[in-house]
């Protein structure tokens, strides 16, 4: 292969993903052309209405993937939460890369933290996720929808729309804005999406010689990490319908995952977590979302999917 195309978003948070997935791919094969595909999807054109809305995380991918379908690029890259987790037939996952700061941050111009806000203060966030956390934090808070690519969202705040918002510390540290964050949201009270803070790379199923080259980029703890999350995700029939978060650790051999569903209307969270062997990652994410359903977690997700 002399030459490889890579299809992105062009959001600034996706084209800097891409460049550094171009810049690694030249450093691993000095003789390679490696040229960006940007291209706009519906999810970065409609704003006005919530993912769930128009239809889902996979309006992210769909362009990319056609633009792979009709040969006019070799791969794509996304950021992995935001990938389905069903995957178009005929695509596969060539490279999962190390993974970045996995957190939410909490950014606020006023504010220390989430405990810090003022009764019935406003918070900018159009992710369930984060929405279901902070209710069940903090019940008296006011949440607001806010959509946008990363620049965007900010502006918001800064325009005074917000008392606060909550984004990811991986997007916020590629784009050079980590001055902005005043708090990490950590685990094990708050936790992240699944598969958060890392970048895979889609090409199509069976076009070996892509995979064969871009396997250099593959991290197999994070892509073990990432496996947990998906699986649990996958089985509790994640969507962004529902709230649903976890993060998986791995020390040794040993991988531990927690998880939660919340309900975003009332703040309810369903917890639960174990540990496994790192080989049995897809097994360990069914188990905890096993324990989710056993624990009322059914409840929640049956609520929302109506
Ligand atoms: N939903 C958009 C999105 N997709 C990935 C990231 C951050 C980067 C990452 O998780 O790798 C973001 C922005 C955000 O949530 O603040």
């Amino acid at each position: 292969m002399e030459r490889l195309r890579i299809a992105t978003r062009k959001s600034p948070l996706a084209l800097w993903q891409t460049e550094h997935v171009a810049a690694r791919l030249r450093a691993a094969y000095p003789g390679l052309r490696v040229e960006l595909v940007p291209l706009s999807t519906r999810g970065d054109e409609v704003l006005d209405r919530s993912l769930a809305a128009i239809g889902g995380k996979g309006l992210f991918l769909k362009e990319l993937e056609v633009a792979m379908q009709r040969g006019e690029a070799d791969c794509a890259v996304h950021s992995l939460k935001d990938v389905p987790m069903e995957l178009e037939p005929g695509f596969a996952l060539a490279a999962i890369l190390a993974r970045a700061d996995h957190a939410d941050a909490f950014i606020s111009h006023r504010f220390d933290g989430i405990d810090g806000l003022p009764e019935g203060a406003c918070v900018g966030t159009s992710s369930l996720r984060r929405q279901a956390q902070l209710r069940a934090r903090r019940p008296d808070l006011v949440l607001r929808d806010l959509r946008g690519n990363v620049n965007t969202r900010l502006a918001k705040l800064d325009a005074g729309d917000y008392d606060a918002i909550v984004l990811a510390c991986a997007g916020l540290e590629r784009l050079g804005l980590q001055s902005r964050i005043r708090a990490r949201l950590d685990a094990p009270q708050w936790l992240p999406a699944p598969a958060q803070g890392a970048i895979a790379i889609e090409c199509r199923d069976g076009d070996v010689e892509a995979q064969g080259l871009l396997s250099v980029l593959d991290d197999a703890p994070t892509r073990t990490c990432v496996e947990a999350e998906r699986a649990m995700n996958r089985a509790l029939h994640g969507s962004c319908h529902v709230p649903v978060a976890a993060l998986a650790r791995l020390e040794g051999m040993r991988l531990h995952l927690q998880g939660l569903v919340g309900s975003a209307g009332d703040g309810r969270l369903v917890r639960a977590e174990a540990e496994g062997d790192a080989l049995s990652a897809v097994a360990l994410g069914e188990s905890v979302a096993h324990a989710l359903l056993q624990s009322g977690a059914g409840e929640l997700l049956g609520s929302v999917a109506e």
